[in-house]
């Protein structure tokens, strides 16, 4: 029997960063994978193709070109199934590549087929010819991500009514789609349908979109997402999906019924824990199929850990990376070193795109934390304008005394990178005043730091008027 310092369970980001992180400190790791999963749900059927259908549809659609060529403007006027899955099958086998190559030069194997414990430190794998082998771990990780929730009470066909796994394999592009469930998948594809003409109902439980996301910016989202045609329906919840000759029913508990071509179910996801016999091993997850850890990704069984999505909030790809690699290092006696989960940023690719870091307003009024906001509008950047982009925004929240950076909400094109300015000043325990003297590129969208700050600023200035506080705090001087 082939022995490893670590076997990793799942070749997902988690499961591959905690491979690679034993690999570099000299330890003998093995990955095993279900056959044709390399990458997992990130390369496979989430992040990757999601994000990259997201950019074939902004391109081909031409829609962040139409302020400055007209409503009318398409690069490609009937844009079928075969014109956006091209380029997705295209990154995605390039992501593969690039992930068995990095294994391969790390000495790090990958077995084919199922895993499942037959004993704490013994692992089986069902290979699909039907072949099994058995291998043994000192320490074991857990990265078998999760699937989509699938209730009995969706008559899903893989064709009308999908999942998010099976929306990447539609024959064609429906005229009108229901999205059940608003959260960040849901969020996304219903973006991505009103961005392609389909006319969108979105169905949500919650009385409002993504809660945890600024109110602000989520308003502008649903103003964008309203003018493209989708429809909310809050505070609802789907009692079925039905299927019929002429096409799907989705019937609701409040007794309205929205048909529809095809409905996209996107209410959650469920942890990969069914068939890996955890009592083997001495384990046992929740009924969301989701693992316990300790703050070192440690199960009740100290060689076995679990990381990644498998156990839960806030099932990221970003995150489970990292945790991937702490995992590893943990086992093995190495330092983590101290990473920054608080100042972790989020990143939603609707249309238009949201990413945040740190506290909300409403967060900051409910902890009586007294905060001062700075915005920019991408419309009075030079680049907006360059650009295109009339709507986006870029909102700082500061500590109306310590003037240290609380919140960086942005809104508008390539919010999801342009937070990382704010991240690392919040990281490194800055103020605004650091955003205030710095210089920026000109003309960039990154220039809209200084400009919300010093709105902040400015602000704050205003009040120190009225208080008889002027200079105290000017221009870092704390
Ligand atoms: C549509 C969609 C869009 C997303 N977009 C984003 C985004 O933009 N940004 C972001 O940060 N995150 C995004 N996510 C979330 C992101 O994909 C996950 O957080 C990430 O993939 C989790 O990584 P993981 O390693 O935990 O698990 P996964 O990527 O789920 O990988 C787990 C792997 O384990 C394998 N496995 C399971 N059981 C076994 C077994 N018994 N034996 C062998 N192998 C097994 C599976 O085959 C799978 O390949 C998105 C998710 C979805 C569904
Ligand atoms: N950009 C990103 O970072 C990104 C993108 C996509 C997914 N993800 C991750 O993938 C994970 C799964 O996302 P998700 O959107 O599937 O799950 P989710 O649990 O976040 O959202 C599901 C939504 O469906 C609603 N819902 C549940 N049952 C319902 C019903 N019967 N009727 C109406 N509404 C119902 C819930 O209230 C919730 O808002 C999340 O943790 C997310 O962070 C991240």
């Amino acid at each position: 029997m082939e022995h490893y310092d670590l076997v990793v369970i799942g070749s997902g980001p988690a499961g591959q960063k905690a491979a690679i992180a034993a690999a570099k400190l000299g330890k003998r790791a093995a990955v095993v994978e279900r056959r044709d999963m390399v990458g997992g749900v990130c390369i496979n059927t989430g992040t990757i193709p999601s994000k990259t259908l997201r950019e074939a549809v902004l391109y081909l659609t031409g829609l962040n070109e139409r302020e400055l060529y007209g409503q009318s403007y398409r690069v490609k006027s009937d844009i079928t199934v075969t014109d956006l899955s091209a380029r997705t099958t295209h990154v995605v086998a390039k992501e593969i590549d690039v992930i068995r190559n990095q294994l391969e030069r790390n000495n790090v194997p990958m077995y084919s087929g199922s895993a499942h414990f037959v004993g704490p430190k013994e692992i089986a794998i069902d290979a699909t010819d039907g072949d099994v082998k058995t291998i043994g771990a000192d320490n074991v990780v857990i990265a078998t991500g999760t699937r989509p929730a699938r209730p009995s009470t969706v008559d899903f066909d893989g064709e009308t009514i999908v999942d998010s796994d099976q929306v990447l394999s539609l024959r064609k592009l429906p005229k009108s789609a229901v999205v059940v469930g608003a959260g960040v998948i849901g969020i996304e594809y219903a973006s991505i349908f009103a961005a392609l003409g389909t006319k969108v109902t979105v169905i949500e439980q919650r009385d409002r979109l993504l809660p945890f996301c600024d109110r602000e910016i989520i308003d502008a989202l649903l103003y964008q997402l309203r003018d493209r045609g989708v429809t909310f329906r809050f505070s609802e919840m789907v009692e079925t999906v039905e299927r019929h000759e002429s096409g799907t029913l989705t019937v609701l508990k409040s007794g309205k019924q929205i048909p529809a071509d095809t409905v996209l179910y996107s209410a959650g996801r469920q942890g990969m824990t069914d068939r890996l016999d955890l009592a083997a091993a001495g384990l046992d997850a929740d009924k969301r199929g989701r693992l316990t850890v300790n703050d070192d990704f440690q199960t009740d069984v100290s060689h076995i850990y679990a990381v990644g999505d498998v156990i839960g909030f806030p099932a990221l790809a970003a995150t489970s990376m990292e945790q991937g690699r702490r995992a590893a290092y943990h086992a093995f006696g190495e330092p983590t070193g101290v990473t920054d989960m608080v100042h972790q940023p989020i990143g939603i690719y609707s249309i238009p795109e949201i990413s945040f870091v740190g506290k909300t307003e409403d967060e900051l009024t409910a902890e009586n934390v007294p905060f001062e906001v700075g915005v920019a509008r991408y419309r009075e950047l030079a680049r907006g304008a360059i650009m295109g982009d009339s709507y986006g925004l870029l909102k700082l929240l500061v500590h109306a005394k310590t003037r240290r950076l609380l919140g960086v909400h942005v809104f508008g094109t390539n919010a999801a990178e342009l937070v990382h300015i704010g991240q690392t000043v919040m990281g490194l325990d800055g103020t605004i005043d650091y955003l205030v003297q710095a210089v920026f590129n000109y003309p960039t969208l990154a220039e809209g730091y200084k400009v919300a700050a010093l709105d902040a600023v400015n602000k704050m200035r205003a009040v120190a008027r009225v208080t008889g506080d002027a200079e105290v705090h000017e221009l870092g001087s704390d």
